[in-house]
């Protein structure tokens, strides 16, 4: 019997914003040979000239992918996931929620022009202020809430690990963080429910020790804004977006922090916001719903409050 032979395709990822999280996003997918990249910007040559330079760089790291630079969104059509990352980085002295009128009129142009072409696609959004351009993105494209997701817990949760893995003097490969709420001044790295080796930190580290470490956190990405001077983090934010958009394209079920859309969970209703999801080529699989105690909660409440607020801005 002759053997049937499937016709496969190779994923393919548009990267919307050929900026510094966008540009290093693509060479991660590229050099891990997970998909076919198609780079996407509105100013002309960008993208055209960074796909032309990361292909030259992947000859020598001999991978198969391809990666397209455009202005034109025909050549993003059919794409298995839309990540986008165009919009303005915050500067010294501003809150991501500056960001919020001039980023959310950037997030309404590409998500419906994306989506017109790839409308069975799986969107992350990484662009700034993270929970409400998410919100926003899920209304303008019309695509049930599990298919779209925001990308920030994954960051916040590395530089908790971060900085306990340099308190202690270990691994960070020891260490598991768990970090809810919005991804900005009130988000909620929770100590009880971090842990080395399946201790918690709590147990390792003097209460002084651990707010500081959680005030750190919360002040992750001004930190950086402030050294760089010109710009914000990009290197740990796109290593995040990476492991997010491999846990779409490879199916693998992986449990990470994400914006997603609640439904009730956590008491919390029509929302996007930093929780513990299941992540596979569906998009959010489930929403995981860890017990917090009263205080925990309130935290909670109170971070969901203030991107309610943004919504109800815009
Ligand atoms: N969720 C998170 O944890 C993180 C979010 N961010 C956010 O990601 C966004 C991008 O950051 P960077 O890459 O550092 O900025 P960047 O300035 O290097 O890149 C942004 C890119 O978006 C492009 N762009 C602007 N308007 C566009 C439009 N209408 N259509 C297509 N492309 C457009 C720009 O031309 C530029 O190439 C920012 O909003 C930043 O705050 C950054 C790091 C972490
Ligand atoms: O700080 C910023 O504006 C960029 C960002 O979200 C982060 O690095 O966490």
């Amino acid at each position: 019997m002759p053997t049937q032979i499937k016709d496969y395709r190779s994923p393919k990822v548009t990267v919307i914003g050929a900026g510094n999280v966008g540009g290093m996003l693509a060479q991660r997918i590229a050099k891990q040979n997970l998909a076919d990249v198609v780079l996407c910007d509105v100013v002309q040559g960008k993208p055209q000239g960074i796909a032309l330079d990361l292909a030259q760089a992947h000859t020598i790291s001999n991978h198969d992918r391809q990666i397209i630079g455009t202005n034109d969104y025909n050549d993003t059509k059919d794409s298995d996931v839309i990540v986008i990352t165009a919009g303005l980085p915050r500067k010294e002295g501003m809150s991501r929620n500056d960001l919020l009128k001039i980023n959310a009129s950037i997030i309404k142009e590409v998500v419906q022009k994306a989506i017109a072409l790839s409308p069975n696609a799986i969107l992350l959004i990484v662009t700034n202020p993270l929970d409400v351009m998410t919100y926003l993105a899920w209304q303008v494209s019309g695509l049930p809430p599990q298919r779209v997701i925001g990308m920030a817990g994954v960051l916040d949760a590395a530089r908790f690990q971060t900085f306990i893995a340099m308190e202690l003097g270990i691994s960070t490969a020891d260490i598991y963080t768990t970090v809810l709420g919005g991804h900005g001044d009130l988000m909620l790295p929770l100590p009880r429910l971090s842990t080395v080796n399946g201790v918690p930190i709590t147990e390792l580290l003097s209460e002084e020790a651990i707010a500081r470490l959680v005030e750190r956190t919360r002040n992750g990405g001004a930190e950086i804004v402030k050294l760089l001077q010109n710009g914000s983090a990009y290197f740990a934010p796109s290593a995040a977006a990476y492991v997010m958009v491999e846990a779409i394209i490879s199916d693998r079920h992986r449990i990470y922090p994400a914006a997603a859309h609640l439904t009730g969970e956590y008491g919390l209703k029509d929302i996007f916001m930093g929780v513990p999801v299941q992540i596979g080529r569906q998009g959010v699989e489930k929403v995981i719903e860890l017990k917090l105690t009263e205080d925990e909660l309130a935290a909670l409440h109170a971070s969901a409050a203030s991107i309610q607020k943004s919504i109800d801005l815009l």
